[in-house]
């Protein structure tokens, strides 16, 4: 579970980014959190992983609380929260076998259980025949798909997506979301921010609207509700 209260950013410029958001998500839920440009919804997304430090209030998720975490304790939190980012953030020089296991690998996963594991979740993302190129030699799709199966490797309970499919095409972007409802329908907490009006309004999951700063709407089976 993942509970926000009266949560507050303020960046080191002056900009306020959040002001006073209330929220909880239970596990396994799926939400989209929509709105303009500018509104916020990056910063929200990113406190949920510790990217971003709230200045006001308190954030905790499965009870442990990130605005008092000490920035050592911040690798082990990843481990239990994937991330999903529009531009993949893939290692260029490492095959995708590699950046998969690279995750197993920082917590001293056993040689066998690595490869099982990354074999697994290539599975999963359907692309266990392109386990040894290079993140060039694929497409935009192919990428975000090796970095879905990178952030679902270690089981974690929650994915947090900030544009997934923000560089791709409507037809691509209609794969990586059915992955990410698979990946739901396991159990996984999925949230993701989005400007895609088709996704939002086709998958009716529940939509958080911020607009400067401020949740102005949370809705079970909701609609994007701004011009795409
Ligand atoms: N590192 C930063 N330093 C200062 N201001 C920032 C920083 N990051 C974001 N902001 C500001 O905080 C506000 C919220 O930005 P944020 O990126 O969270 O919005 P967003 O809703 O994700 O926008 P977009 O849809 O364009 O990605 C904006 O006014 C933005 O300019």
């Amino acid at each position: 579970m993942i509970e926000m209260k009266d949560v507050s950013k303020t960046y080191p410029n002056g900009v306020s980014a959040l002001n006073e958001v209330n929220l909880s998500i239970e596990q396994g839920e799926f939400v989209y959190v929509v709105g303009p440009s500018g509104a916020g919804k990056s910063t929200l997304v990113g406190m949920m992983y510790r990217e971003e430090k709230a200045t006001g209030g308190s954030i905790s998720i499965n009870g442990v609380y990130l605005n008092k975490m000490k920035e050592r304790k911040i690798p082990h939190l990843r481990r239990d929260i994937g991330v999903v980012y529009q531009d993949f953030k893939l290692l260029p020089r490492l095959t995708v076998y590699e950046n998969i296991a690279f995750a197993l690998e920082v917590i001293e996963e056993t040689p066998k259980n690595i490869r099982r594991r990354v074999m697994e979740v290539l599975d999963l993302v359907n692309l266990k025949h392109k386990a040894r190129h290079i993140p060039d030699e694929l497409s935009g799709g192919e990428q975000q798909r090796v970095s879905i199966a990178r952030a679902i490797v270690n089981h974690p309970k929650t994915v947090i997506a900030d544009e997934p499919t923000g560089n791709l095409d409507p037809e691509t972007s209609w794969e990586i979301m059915r992955i990410f409802e698979e990946i739901n329908a396991r159990g996984t907490t999925v949230i993701m921010a989005t400007h895609s009006k088709d996704i939002v309004n086709t998958m009716k999951k529940r939509v958080i609207a911020v607009e400067n700063g401020r949740i102005v709407r949370d809705e079970h089976r909701g609609e994007y509700g701004y011009e795409a």
